[in-house]
Order: C-alpha cells, then structure tokens, then sequence
C-alpha cells in the first residue's frame, strides 16, 4: 500500500485512476492543481471553476480527501513563458508535454513528495513497466486510440519510479463503464479538447493576446503571392485551414509548406507528395531525454513526430555528448516541424526509448 496524490482534473479518466488505486487499497488524496485562471479576462472560456466542482464531487463519491493545489506561478515561468518564446522565435512549442514534465510530474510531483506521497497518479493512456534491474519503462496504454505515451516523451527515470497511470491497462469504452458502475458523478462528461490552461479555444486566438501581430504574404513555392498572414508565429506546417488562400486546383488544398522568417513570408503549396518541402525524411533533434538509460552511436527505433500518427522506422544518429542527434527515416513524413515533439519507441514500439525536440528539418 502506498500514500498516492491522484490529479484529478474533474475529467473521467483521472477520477476512474483513482478508483482504481482506492481499489488496490492505497491510501489516496485527489487534488486539482490551479495552472492558469483567466483572471485578465484574455480569451476563452476556462473552465476550472466547473473542473474543481466536479473534481471536488469526484472526490467527495469515493471518499477521499481534496486539495487545490495552487502552481499558477510556476504555470507561468514554466509553460506560458515557454510557449510564447517558441512561438515568438518562429517554431511550434508543444505545451501538453511541457507541462507533464514541469507541472504534473515537476512541481506536482515536488508538493507531493513534501507532503508525505510517495507518487503522483493521472488519468493518462500509458503504462509504466517495473523491469527485473528496478528500473522502469513507460509503455503505450492498451488502448491503441488513446494511447498518451505521446505526452510524457520528455520525462525522466525519477519522474517515472515516482508515477502511476492507473487507466493505462484499460480502454477508454472500459474506463467509461467502469466509471457508470461506481456511479461516478462525472461519468458522462464529455473530454476535455484543447490545452490543459485555454480550455476550448483556438491557439491561434490564444496567441494575438501577447505575441503582436506582424503580418506579411503568402506565397507559393514558386514565390507567387497569393494572400496576406497576420503573423508567422499563427500558423503550423501542414495546416490546411486557416490561412484563407483557396486552391486554384480542384480536391487538392493548399498547406502550409514553409515559413520565411527573413521575408516575414508565409509559403503554401498542394498537399500532395510532390510538393518541395512538404515531406522529408531526415532532420535533427535536440534537447535529447532518455527516459530509462542513454542511448549512443546508431540505432534503428521507431519515430513518432506528432500525437495520433504512427511510430515509423527511422534510424538515429546520436551526438557524443547524447544532447542531439540525427534521424532518418526509412520513408518520407509529411510536415515534421521545429519545436514539436518527437517520441522515440524501441522496435516493438510499446517502450519510449528517447524523447526529444525537432530542431531543424533538413530538405531532400
Ligand atoms: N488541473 C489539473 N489538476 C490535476 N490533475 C490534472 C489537471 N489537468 C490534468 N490533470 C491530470 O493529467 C491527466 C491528463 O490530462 P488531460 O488534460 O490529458 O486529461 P484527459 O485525458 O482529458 O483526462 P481527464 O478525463 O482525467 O480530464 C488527467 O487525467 C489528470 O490526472
């Protein structure tokens, strides 16, 4: 039996983990962390204060006690300030693994531990593996759809020994059914969308709060000007939507292929193979986190550059220093963009092997 802090978003997933655990006969406190309260009245509908009533009624059901734990703070140094350089220096930030690794399993898990836990629980889809040395492995969740593996790319061997992810085993039809069963008052709310802090809305209207609006053309990748952008940073390669410039070629949109820091141009071109720049196969990673033992030299793994796609074969090329690397993959993968995540999966593809960032993308 061990003393475990379940977060418990008001969601269903984090009230069935602690279910589970309650279950297993640990001893559980729920708790809500305070990340961001629109207190600026900036945009959006945030709705933490529904979140903590429903958490509270989670709580309140099994019988545990409740905290709201206040980390706006470190919210602020740790995540918005990252979000908003990454977008401001012209990349893509991820902030959902951002915060797994400095809000749930950093300064979460460091309150925790203060306070006599001995693990932070979430709702996420992933398991953790205790191997035969007493290390562990973060695994996929059963759960193929949900898996959130994904999210935690970027945390390491004590986040892990000190982690429990209780839905991992499960899938989420299970996980809903499980929560009708114990009449969870939260069994039928719908899940969240969005990051974690804005609630429901778009990243793009998140962004014209605080990065000023800088606008330019958009061209094709014949250098054709076809429409004008409010500001590079509001908008992602591989995006169809949203840069208002129709396909003059039926069935076949423009994307966005490129950025022009430089020209302050946004470039587009046919979502199709052929385009130049669209599909690559090798680029470079940075900020290298092994999450069980460093990886060197080459290695053949399996490369997942974006939550919901598949993992594909790719060999990796490590730095000496184990901070960056290179990786090929076998086949072209379309958009692979700088400051996104890339989760790194052995062979099987069940175990994260590395974690890292995408630094720069090199054209064929
Ligand atoms: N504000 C919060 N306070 C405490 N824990 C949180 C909070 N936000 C997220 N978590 C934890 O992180 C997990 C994953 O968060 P995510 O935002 O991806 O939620 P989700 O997959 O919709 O899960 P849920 O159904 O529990 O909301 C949650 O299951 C929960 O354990």
């Amino acid at each position: 039996m061990a003393r475990i802090l379940v977060g418990l978003s008001g969601g269903v997933d984090s009230a069935v983990a602690a279910a589970l655990l309650q279950r297993q006969g640990h001893d559980v406190v729920g708790a809500y962390m305070k990340n961001w309260i629109n207190e600026e009245n900036i945009v959006g509908n945030c709705p933490w204060m529904e979140d903590i009533e429903d958490a509270r009624a989670v709580a309140e059901k099994l019988g545990i006690e409740f905290r709201v734990v206040n980390l706006m703070k470190d919210y602020r140094d740790r995540v918005v300030k990252y979000l908003l350089s990454g977008y401001e220096s012209g990349v893509t930030p991820n902030p959902d693994v951002m915060c797994n690794r400095e809000m749930k399993f950093g300064v979460f898990l460091d309150y925790a531990l203060e306070h006599g836990f001995e693990a932070v629980a979430t709702g996420h889809y992933c398991r953790r593996r205790e191997n035969a040395d007493g290390t562990f492995d973060l695994l996929r969740g059963v759960d193929g759809n949900k898996d959130q593996s994904y999210f935690l790319a970027l945390v390491n061997q004590y986040q892990l020994e000190h982690a429990r992810f209780p839905v991992g085993e499960l899938t989420k039809p299970e996980v809903r059914e499980l929560a009708q069963e114990l009449d969870l008052p939260n069994a039928t709310k719908k899940d969240s969308q969005g990051i974690c802090f804005i609630g429901e809305i778009k990243m793009s209207d998140f962004l014209k709060n605080f990065v000023p609006d800088s606008p330019g053309n958009i061209v094709t990748v014949d250098g054709k000007v076809v429409g004008r952008h409010e500001g590079l940073h509001l908008y992602t390669l591989g995006q169809r939507k949203g840069h208002g410039v129709a396909s003059p070629r039926h069935g076949v949109a423009y994307v966005v292929v490129a950025k022009n820091p430089e020209r302050n141009e946004l470039v587009v071109g046919y979502d199709e193979p052929e385009t130049p720049g669209l599909y690559t196969k090798s680029c470079t990673l940075m900020e290298l986190s092994f999450p069980n033992g460093e990886l060197s030299g080459e290695v053949r793994v399996l490369a997942q550059p974006r939550y919901r796609t598949s993992a594909e074969p790719a060999t990796l090329v490590i730095s000496e220093d184990g901070k960056s690397a290179e990786l090929v993959f076998d086949d072209p993968q379309r958009a692979l963009t700088p400051g996104q995540i890339c989760a790194i999966y052995d062979l099987e593809d069940q175990a994260l092997v590395v974690g890292a960032v995408f630094a720069e993308i090199h054209p064929e």
